[in-house]
């Protein structure tokens, strides 16, 4: 199969020189779920960001970015906005960087109805209903009428996973969209990620230092550290012990803390 999205030979440099990505390649498939792990600084966020054409001023990256086969690193910027939003969406750790903070919650779910996908009026406003019971959200009459102030954080990731959702994008980047909330919040919004990708078609790319957390949503598995990929491998047969000494430490550190279960390999369409 070839990939949807492709990242090849990824290499992010700051304007001093200074090596942040190191040859990060991966790839995922149309409805595939790939968690990207490693520990604080090892470069999953800049490769979430890279993907998205969004590094911070004065980074430069080379290599390739591949959607169905166009590279969006040579995209030029409008072309790459048509994209983001459209194709590959995006949830990010704080909701709130995401919202308006003076626009109601069913406002800003139907402002890119209205932008890519053309609604309008009642349709956008049905669309946007429709999308708030997706996620999960009840009394969603209320809900779009608030502000996201008013909401709780559990609220806010739905509603921010709403938004991404709402131009049915191929490919969904979640950078730590769990680690701001509570255990239990944490949990019901991983269920519905998960449930999401299952009843959407959407592939995901799951950022996390939570190798726990990951392992729930993800199948296939990129261990970063230090700017590099340590190792491409899939969550079950990291957790029956990975190849590099790196994965398994994460994952003796995991298992440590949280008590992981101690699968025995299995084949990647059974290790969900
Ligand atoms: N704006 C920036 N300017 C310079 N260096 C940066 C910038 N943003 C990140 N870095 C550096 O790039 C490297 C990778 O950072 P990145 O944020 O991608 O790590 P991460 O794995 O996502 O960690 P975390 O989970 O803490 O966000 C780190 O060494 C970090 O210090």
């Amino acid at each position: 199969m070839t990939a949807l999205l492709s990242v090849d030979d990824l290499r992010v440099e700051t304007s001093t020189g200074r090596t942040l990505l190191d040859g990060v390649s991966w790839s995922l498939d149309a409805g595939g779920r790939l968690g990207i792990v490693g520990e604080s600084g090892s470069g999953k966020s800049l490769t979430a960001l890279a993907v998205l054409g969004l590094l911070p001023e004065g980074m430069r990256a080379t290599g390739r970015v591949l959607l169905d086969g166009t590279d969006l690193l040579t995209l030029p910027p409008r072309a790459l906005g048509r994209v983001r939003g459209a194709q590959v969406a995006m949830v990010f750790q704080e909701p709130l960087t995401a919202l308006d903070p003076l626009m109601t919650v069913g406002r800003q779910i139907t402002g890119p109805l209205r932008l890519h996908r053309g609604l309008r009026g009642s349709a956008a406003r049905d669309e946007a209903a429709r999308l708030a019971r997706l996620v999960h959200l009840t009394d969603t009459e209320r809900i779009l009428r608030s502000y996201p102030w008013q909401l709780s954080g559990g609220q806010r990731q739905r509603v921010a996973l709403a938004m991404a959702l709402a131009c049915e994008p191929r490919v969904l980047l979640a950078d730590e969209p769990t680690t701001a909330l509570d255990v239990t919040v944490q949990a019901e919004v991983l269920d519905l990620l998960d449930d999401l990708v299952d009843r959407t078609g959407v592939a995901l790319a799951f950022v996390s230092h939570d190798l726990p957390v990951v392992a729930r949503v993800a199948r296939d598995l990129v261990v970063m550290r230090d700017g590099r990929v340590v190792e491409r491998t899939t969550v079950a047969d990291a957790l029956a012990g990975g190849e590099a000494a790196y994965t398994r430490d994460l994952v003796a550190a995991a298992r440590a803390v949280t008590g992981l279960p101690t699968p025995t390999r299995t084949a990647p369409e059974d290790a969900r």
